[in-house]
Formats: structure tokens, sequence, C-alpha cells
């Protein structure tokens, strides 16, 4: 379990958490929704001990991430994805899946390499393992980064909107492996996942709940469905307002169910 109990967080005089409580339970598939600025990234950076929170606390699996002891061990729970990719120029596809589950997590080299090959191929990049990010497109390149964070075999993986950088050609190729990757945790017991996205209608789509961040206050949690009835989510105002400044929906022929 995912738990994040009441957190603030400041820059200055500015409150961009304030006192946001979420829990994410193992097998759920949870989206962060929320106007520009309304703090969801920052959460994500506070979930992964990025940014030192200024009250409240955060456990992964009981660990505490203020504390760089446990912090370090949470941080091997969990894997995040995020909008830029992050890949290292100077090494192949492979090595950038490959490094850090050999480094951090100590795998022998066989046995991660064999498991980035798959990975590749699950993803459409079977024979891209040699090539450097510089030749691939810039979905490739995010597929790569949602390969290198699975590689990491995480209890709970991060995203954080992960298809913002991409045009909609290769936000439909990506958010089709997301899916692919949601619907199999569905049966619960897999990999949890935790989203930030503007794409409404995939998070519609993946996602058992949706929270809905509002300056800084988590203002609905509700089951997906439940957040999409007039009686819901879609009753409160700020949604109403969020929702239909959207772009219309991703391609969701290009998603598998
Ligand atoms: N390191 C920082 N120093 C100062 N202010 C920051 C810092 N990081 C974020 N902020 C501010 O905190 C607020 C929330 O930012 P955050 O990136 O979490 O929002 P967001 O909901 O993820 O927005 P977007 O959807 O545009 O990515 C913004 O007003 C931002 O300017």
């Amino acid at each position: 379990m995912m738990a994040v109990e009441g957190v603030v967080k400041r820059f200055g005089a500015h409150t961009v958490l304030d006192g946001v409580s979420l829990t994410v339970a193992p097998g759920e598939v949870v989206t962060i929704l929320g106007s520009s600025g309304s703090g969801k990234s920052t959460l994500i950076r506070c979930i992964n001990g990025l940014e030192a929170l200024d009250g409240g606390r955060i456990t992964v699996d009981g660990l505490d991430v203020s504390d760089p002891r446990q912090l370090a061990r949470a941080r091997r729970l969990s894997a995040t994805v995020f909008q830029m990719f992050n890949l290292y120029p100077h090494m192949t596809v492979l090595r950038n899946i490959t490094l850090a589950p050999e480094l951090v997590l100590r795998r022998p080299r066989d046995e991660v390499e064999a498991q980035a090959h798959a990975l590749l191929a699950s993803v459409g990049l079977a024979g891209k393992a040699d090539s450097y990010p510089g030749q691939l497109s810039g979905g490739q390149r995010q597929r790569v980064g949602i390969c290198r964070a699975l590689a990491m075999n995480p209890r709970y993986l991060l995203l954080d909107e992960v298809t913002s950088a991409l045009d909609p050609e290769m936000t439909a190729e990506v958010l089709a492996i997301l899916g692919k990757l949601a619907a199999r945790q569905s049966g619960g017991g897999g990999t949890t996942m935790l989203f930030v996205t503007h794409e409404v209608e995939f998070a519609r789509r993946i996602s058992t709940r949706i929270v809905f961040l509002d300056q800084g206050r988590l203002i609905v949690d509700l089951p997906t469905d439940q957040f999409f009835a007039a009686d819901g989510g879609l009753a409160h105002p700020r949604i109403r307002q969020f929702l239909s400044k959207m772009a219309p929906a991703a391609p969701l022929a290009e998603i598998p169910a």
C-alpha cells in the first residue's frame, strides 16, 4: 500500500500541496487529474522522495520516504516514468534498460538482458536493442523508458505525463502499451499504477479510481465510473470546468481492450 497522509509542500510562500491524502492499494490503477499547476507532478516527486515534505507523511509498504534509509528501500519498490525520457544518450537501448537492475538490484547480466529483450519485444521494439536513444522517435524512446521502469520489477509504477511531450501518433502508441499493462493489472497482484495524465478518455478507460487535485487540494477521490457519473465527480463545478477544457478523446481505437 502506498499511503499519502496530509501532505503539505510549499515552495516559498506558495503552498503547492495543501493536506493531500491518498492511498493506492495493490492492483489499483489510480489516475490523478487536475489543471496545470495543481500540484500533480509535485505529488509524484514527493512520493519519490525527490522533494522534502513540509507536513504529513508518505509511506510505501510502510517505509517512510522522509527517512533516508527507508527511502532507499522504498525506491526499490517503485519505478517512475517521467515526461522527458531521461535515457542515457551514450548508452544503447539495451544498456539503458539493464543498467539499474544490474547495479542497483545486483541481478545477473544474462537474466536482466533476457528480460530486457522480452520487454522490448512486448512494446514492439525487438529490433532496437542496439540502437542509441538519439536514433529513436519520441514515442519509441518513451516505450524504452517504460521498459526501463518495468525491468526493475516494481511493485508500483508511477507515470508522470508520459505522453505530454509526444505528438498524437506517438501518444497513441505509448497509450496502447500502457493500456495493455493496465489491463494486465486488473486481476490484481501485479504492478500497481499511479498515473498523472491529461488524457481523460484514456484515464476513464484504464483506471480503477480517479482523484482530482485542485490548487493543491485533493477534492475528489472516486471509483472511475462514479467520477464520471452526473452525481459524482462531474457534479463538481471545478471538475466540469476542467473536463470542458480538455482536448477531444485520445485515439481509443488504437488501445487494445
Ligand atoms: N521547484 C519548484 N520551485 C518553485 N515552484 C515550483 C517548483 N516545482 C513546482 N513549482 C510550482 O508548484 C506548482 C505545482 O506544480 P506541478 O508541476 O506540481 O503542477 P502540475 O499539476 O503537475 O502541472 P502540469 O499539469 O502543468 O504539469 C506550480 O505553480 C509550479 O510553478
